[in-house]
């Protein structure tokens, strides 16, 4: 049978209006004849038995199902602090004209037009008509704490305090969730509605909601109360919404708790300012490497100053297709785009009236409380500076800032070292305004990559039209199986000097293929080694570490040599990879077999005189995600080898406009996509071997654990070669609710909640379940033929930061158990971005979104895991043998990639899902 969601009832509803008007019984109010009608004619129709409406008033029923159904629209579709809710008081709902020629969505539309004027109008009292229980918080929501297991009885007053007599007609919840009840001793219904006499108060509750469920959580649910009222002789119905959650929080739960409610942080509005600028006291000395440029918040004034172009120029530029002449511009002008962007974005974080106090063992340093820097909002590392002026000082005509520039980061504190000229008047909590800037070191690393790039002459590398080196390469390699190919290839320099692309799904071996196989041929030792300088290169930090602890296996640790950043946090570093922070000179660096770097950090090589020609191969791992110009700052014109997958994360950018304007196409992407030497060619569609391999094998994940993203994404091409004895250790696992198929959904109730001045979202109620299954995981020793686990071969996952940060709070920190086990702190927890290029044996997801208020939000900032098929994708293709999902089942069921399963048609997933929520653990592929 069809499950009965409100969305389904509404389309079942609509449906029989239109039949009764097609049959000419639109205006029938005839109970029995209506339900005959139902009944007899239109319930069977289409071999579908659709849910029995019976024993009350049909009309009346379909007129609640379409409110509660624009209710729950403007729910979902808008966020609450537009969610205006406005009660069409003065047009009874069932008034509302349903024309045949009008669809159901637009009849919908049509009353919720109507319905969105005031969202006060239904949560206070109208007619003097009052909900209220005991547990009231404000504005229509009632909240309850409650203990899982025991019952929890609400009590809600329906009274009326106005000057006349009002009806009650009825009460029902917009949505069924499990766990929820109501009793309500008068039996109030449209067949039976109950007489609110004018100032008569509630001795007892009108409505008793019960509450129980064995699971920690969030449990919300919206009731709907329907009441009529005669004005001047004609009725008019109205309608008033409470918003009822039940809370049940454990101990961890609570110590994990918002430790202040959500303050976001207000924009720091001033007027223009005259000031003097006081240098303060730096540990690294900042490079020059391209010209620095003063902070822009206008477009025009980059364009007509810095780039002198006007404002119709810079838009044909943006328009125009990208040539070898018109590339530096271009690609300028875009970089200034996310710049302005950026710069928007960080004054959000302004700060005033902030103290600061002098740091205890440094005394010459002051430390400065930045809520939300542990999570990087704002970004501030080590080497940036801010700005502070005297708040004091801020209404003078003319005052001074102070340049502090960051010598730590410690949690939320940041410790900044000013001139002597402040430090000599400071004392303790003397009060600042604060600006905070980034470093604009990796956009001039980028401005001077895409400017040169026509001096040095890379358009056979950026737009290349031939191979000078066919001759070198052999043919006969095409039967060998693709790592092989894609390694003669590249030694033999077949694409020269166009790059060489190495692309393929997750787990193919891409960066094995082309780093480890490749690197190691380069770096036997003796004659041939001495030939070949590698420079191996990847956009994130996390991806440069792995790629350095997988050549450490193969090549002397002598030959290779992993730069870091010096703004980079040495703890952030493994401890297999720490290296020290000082760079080697130029001569030493250039004896070097091997350098791994991020992109950006590449370009202190070419600042640092490396000469062009020097490296022989440059090696780009996880090209996909990097910007294209950040791909060429290292680049000196030699072979250049890119290793991605266009499906998995890309660039990861702020501005709107520069995105639009492809700035977050990668390289790799726009190579595949536009060039015609990297696309499939002839009657087979393959790629020419010469410039590019695609592998297929995949050596990481159990079949299970592939299967969805195989299909969603690589058309079923993926071949399963994993280890087998890997990819089946959890097959016999206790706690899979299917055996043999190591994918668990848990579908967890919780709520997204954010804390003092952060943006992030947490999600306690998910933590919670992360933690169980992580002990169960490390408890399962030996049994049943599973191996002992080490910590450092589990990954948790989750798309927000504060989610990153909660979780390590309640593993590292309030869990007795997990706190003190051997190597706990190697057990990674990271967004997606960390964990490109990574897997684990085991992985565990916590999705967080609970709220469908923020998926716009999400969606716009390019957050979380809904609307993003790459995050998706990313994320659950880590796991080698396991692969835990822990989220809300209603809203992941909403986005399309989540809830895609071609075997279950659009109810069936529902109820999929919620039967989840029911049976508390489901597994998603599990049914069939
Ligand atoms: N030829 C091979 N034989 C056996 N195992 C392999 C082979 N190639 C790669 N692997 C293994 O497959 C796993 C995935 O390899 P790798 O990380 O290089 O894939 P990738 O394509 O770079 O993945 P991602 O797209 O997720 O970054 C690793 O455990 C690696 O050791």
């Amino acid at each position: 049978m069809a499950p009965t969601t409100v969305r389904h009832n509404l389309a079942v509803g609509t449906e029989f209006i239109e039949y009764l008007e097609q049959i000419g019984k639109a205006t029938s109010i005839h109970r029995d004849e209506l339900k005959e009608i139902y009944n007899e004619q239109f319930r069977y129709r289409w071999d579908t038995r659709h849910p029995g409406v019976l024993g009350r008033p049909l009309r009346a029923r379909i007129s609640l199902l379409v409110f509660s159904a624009c209710v729950s629209e403007m729910e979902t579709a808008t966020p609450i602090s537009h969610a205006f809710y406005t009660l069409a008081s003065t047009v009874p709902i069932q008034s509302i004209p349903i024309t045949a020629g009008m669809g159901k969505r637009r009849r919908a539309q049509a009353i919720v037009q109507q319905l969105k004027r005031d969202r006060s109008k239904v949560v206070a009292s109208a007619e003097g008509i009052e909900v209220s229980s005991d547990h009231d918080v404000s504005d229509g929501r009632i909240k309850f704490e409650f203990l899982p297991g025991k019952a929890c009885n609400i009590s809600l007053f329906v009274q009326n305090k106005g000057s006349k007599t009002v009806t009650f007609s009825l009460y029902e919840p917009l949505r069924k969730i499990h766990g929820f009840t109501f009793q309500d001793p008068q039996g109030v219904s449209r067949s039976h509605p109950l007489l609110l006499h004018e100032g008569k108060r509630a001795l007892e509750p009108n409505t008793v909601v019960n509450f129980s469920s064995n699971f920690y959580g969030y449990y919300p649910i919206t009731v709907v109360f329907e009441f009529s009222s005669s004005s001047s002789g004609i009725e008019e119905t109205f309608y008033l919404v409470r918003w009822i959650a039940g809370i049940g929080r454990s101990q961890l739960a609570k110590e994990l708790a918002p430790k202040a409610p959500y303050r976001p942080y207000q924009e720091v509005t001033r007027k223009p300012l005259t000031f003097t600028l006081e240098d303060g006291v730096t540990k690294v000395l900042p490079i020059d490497v391209y010209p620095n440029r003063p902070s822009y918040t206008v477009l025009a004034h980059i364009m007509t100053l810095n780039m002198r172009l006007s404002v119709p120029l810079c838009r044909e530029l943006l328009n125009a297709t990208l040539t070898m002449e018109n590339y530096g511009e271009r690609f300028q002008l875009l970089l200034h785009l996310e710049e302005i962007q950026m710069e928007v974005d960080i004054r959000k974080y302004d700060m005033k009236n902030a103290p600061m106090v002098r740091d205890g063992r440094k005394k010459n340093l002051l430390v400065l409380n930045v809520p939300g820097v542990a999570e990087h909002r704002p970004s501030v590392l080590r080497g940036d500076h801010l700005l502070a002026s005297l708040s004091e000082e801020s209404k003078f005509e003319v005052f001074t800032q102070y340049k502090g520039y960051v010598h730590a980061v410690e949690l939320e504190k940041v410790k900044l070292g000013f001139s002597q000229k402040l430090l000599n008047k400071f004392v303790d909590n003397m009060k600042f305004d604060v600006t905070f800037t980034f470093n604009r070191l990796p956009l001039r690393l980028q401005h001077r990559a895409v400017t040169s790039a026509r001096e040095l002459n890379l358009r056979d590398v950026l737009m290349p039209s031939i191979s000078y080196s066919q001759d070198l390469y052999d043919k006969n390699l095409e039967k060998n199986p693709e790592q092989v190919k894609a390694v003669n290839a590249i030694v033999s320099g077949s694409s020269r000097p166009a790059p060489y692309l190495v692309f393929g799904p997750p787990g193919t071996g891409k960066t094995v293929t082309i780093v480890e196989k490749v690197v190691a041929f380069f770096c036997p030792g003796g004659e041939m080694a001495a030939r070949f300088h590698i420079l191996a290169c990847a956009p994130s930090n996390s991806a440069s570490d792995l790629l350095c602890e997988r050549l450490l296996k193969h090549i002397d640790t002598r030959e290779i040599y992993r730069m870091n950043a010096r703004s980079r946090d040495p703890k952030t570093i493994p401890a297999v990879i720490r290296e020290c922070y000082m760079y080697p000179y130029k001569e030493e660096l250039m004896c070097f077999r091997v350098i791994i770097t991020t992109l950006l950090t590449a370009g202190r090589l070419v600042s640092g005189g490396i000469p062009a020609g020097h490296f022989t191969h440059i090696f780009i791992d996880e090209a996909g995600h990097a910007v294209e110009s950040e791909c060429i700052v290292p680049n000196t014109g030699t072979q250049l080898v890119l290793a991605g997958d266009p499906k998995q994360l890309g660039p990861i950018l702020r501005s709107p406009v520069a995105i639009k304007h492809g700035l977050n196409v990668s390289l790799l992407e726009r190579l595949m996509t536009q060039n015609s030497l990297y696309q499939k060619t002839g009657e087979h569609g393959t790629y020419n071997s010469q410039f590019v391999t695609k592998l297929l094998r995949n050596y990481r994940s159990h079949p299970d654990i592939l299967n969805i993203p195989n299909g969603l994404f690589y058309e079923d091409e993926l071949q399963v070669f994993a280890d087998e004895i890997i990819r089946n250790s959890y097959c016999s696992w206790e706690h899979l609710p299917k055996p043999g198929f190591p994918v668990i959904f848990k579908g967890v109730m919780g709520q997204d909640e954010r804390e003092e001045n952060s943006p992030s979202f947490f999600n306690v109620a998910e933590i919670e379940e992360v933690v169980t299954y992580l002990k169960k995981i490390l408890q399962t020793q030996g049994k049943k033929g599973i191996s002992q686990i080490s910590p450092k071969e589990i990954g948790i996952i989750t798309p927000y930061r504060k989610q990153v940060e909660k979780i390590r709070k309640a593993i590292r920190t309030f869990d007795k158990e997990l706190k003190d086990m051997k190597d706990i702190q190697e057990l990674k927890i990271g967004s997606v971005e960390e964990f490109q290029g990574q897997e684990r044996k085991v992985i565990i997801v916590s999705t967080v979104r609970s709220c469908q208020d923020y998926v716009k939000m999400d969606e716009d900032f390019n957050l979380g895991f809904l609307n993003n098929p790459k995050r998706f994708n990313v994320t659950v293709t880590r796991a080698k043998a396991l692969l835990i999902l822990v989220g809300n089942p209603l809203i992941l069921s909403k986005d399309p990639t989540w809830a895609r399963n071609p075997k279950y048609d659009k109810y069936d997933r529902v109820l999929h899902f919620e039967e989840s929520l029911l049976l508390g653990n489901l597994n998603i592929a599990g049914k069939k």
